[in-house]
């Protein structure tokens, strides 16, 4: 069976492109309906309010749970992994609904506004000795949600210090924890995982 790509906002194309890269069939995912076509589902980045908004309008979320419930594999890249989370802070007034089932909680956006979106280089020695492929991973982070935290379920797979100037509001200070893990992608059901930032 074909991957799903949740299209109903954001860097959808991409993903459709990426698994048509590695010879893996994606399909848009826009009805209910099309959930019971595939094997497994791809939340792609984007705007997560707004994504919330149009999963809400064409009445997705039972089934999206549905099918995290049921066990299959969904990635979540940014704002697909806030859709995942069980718990999100620094949402817009009257917060957003989320599909959850990813015990973790995430702060939509740690790290600020647009401009201080960045990349940096992720060491994934274990990601390397079990799959192949090089040691580490470039990773891109536009205005990227962190995690606060996850449950001992989840399987980290890589981890990054975050600058110790972050551009974040005094009264969400008190919210962070010591640790304090930033997400770029996940997924959840049979292999939880997910690559995270660390700051001490
Ligand atoms: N690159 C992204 O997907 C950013 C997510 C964004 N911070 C949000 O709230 O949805």
């Amino acid at each position: 069976m074909a991957v799903g790509v949740l299209a109903l906002q954001g860097s959808f194309n991409e993903h459709i492109a990426a698994l048509r890269r590695l010879g893996v069939k994606g399909v848009e995912i826009r009805k209910a309906a099309q959930l019971d076509t595939i094997s497994a589902l791809i939340i792609p980045g984007g705007e997560s309010t707004t994504m919330a908004k149009l999963a809400h309008y064409h009445n997705l979320f039972p089934a999206l749970r549905e099918f995290v419930k049921m066990g299959k594999p969904v990635w979540g890249t940014c704002a697909g992994l806030i859709f995942l989370a069980d718990k999100a802070t620094g949402q817009k007034e009257g917060g957003q609904e989320l599909i959850g089932g990813l015990n973790c909680t995430v702060h939509r956006n740690y790290f600020g506004s647009q401009i201080q979106s960045f990349e940096a280089e992720l060491a994934v020695p274990d990601l390397a000795a079990k799959e192949g492929g090089p040691e580490s991973y470039r990773g891109v982070f536009i205005r990227a949600p962190a995690i606060l935290d996850a449950g001992p379920e989840v399987e980290i797979l890589a981890e990054i210090r975050v600058p110790s100037k972050k551009p974040i509001e005094e009264k969400e200070v008190a919210e962070l924890q010591e640790v304090c893990h930033a997400l770029i992608l996940i997924s959840i059901g049979w292999q939880s995982v997910f690559i995270y930032f660390l700051q001490c």
